[in-house]
């Protein structure tokens, strides 16, 4: 691996009294691929939210280009995009006024760039439709547009996969494989079976576990 520039050192995080996951290191450097894995509830999200500054851990420290990411918020936020669970988008605007509103006025991009992500991620036609009347599917589009507008050079992905389609799917993967081989940086977590070549793991949730009912649904 080159250089880290993102350093979770000893991570602990406890939620409701219970231990999630405890003195966990991480390092990630440009041209990594990074899948969370884990059953449900074993922290996928909570950690991911802590390498993005949403959730403090309880114990341990998240570092970004060498200097802890709570007092360098600005330079932090500045060179990373999160995509939540949830989609992110405003339901009453249209895909392009989410875009617009996400990552325009940020970032200043004119309207043609704007259209052709939308387009790119197979929108074409529904550009000024407000996104309520989308599927689950072509909501979860318009916040994958933003992968494509994205220079940030660290992606912190949260079940990006959920809601696409098959082609959609095939998509998605390429970019993520182009993305790291293109020396940006990917840690996302996800159910579906997502195989790359280089792609580094990281297993939560191998504590003992609870014995199983019987006719349980694991
Ligand atoms: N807002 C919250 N308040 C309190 N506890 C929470 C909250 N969100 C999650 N938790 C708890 O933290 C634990 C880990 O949740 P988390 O969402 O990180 O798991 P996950 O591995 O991402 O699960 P999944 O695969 O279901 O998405 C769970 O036991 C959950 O109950």
């Amino acid at each position: 691996m080159t250089e880290p520039l993102l350093e979770a050192r000893q991570i602990t995080s406890e939620r409701d009294d219970r231990v999630l996951f405890e003195s966990l290191d991480l390092s990630v450097g440009p041209g990594d691929l990074v899948r969370l894995e884990g059953p449900n509830g074993a922290g996928k999200t909570t950690l991911l939210r802590i390498l993005a500054g949403l959730f403090p851990p309880t114990c341990g420290e998240v570092r970004w280009r060498g200097r802890p990411i709570s007092g360098n918020s600005d330079g932090f936020f500045g060179d990373m995009l999160y995509l939540g669970h949830r989609a992110g988008i405003k339901s009453l605007l249209t895909p392009q006024e989410n875009l617009r509103a996400l990552e325009g006025a940020r970032r200043g991009y004119s309207e043609a760039c704007v259209e052709g992500a939308l387009v790119q991620v197979g929108l074409a036609g529904f550009e000024d439709v407000p996104c309520k009347q989308l599927s689950a599917g072509q909501q979860r589009r318009v916040a994958l547009a933003r992968l494509l507008l994205s220079d940030e050079p660290l992606w912190l992905l949260d079940e990006i996969f959920t809601a696409i389609d098959k082609n959609g799917v095939a998509a998605l993967e390429a970019m993520l494989v182009e993305r790291a081989r293109a020396g940006g940086m990917v840690v996302m977590t996800t159910h579906h079976d997502f195989e790359a070549p280089g792609m580094r793991r990281v297993v939560l949730g191998q504590a003992a576990p609870a014995p199983e009912p019987a006719g349980a649904f694991y």
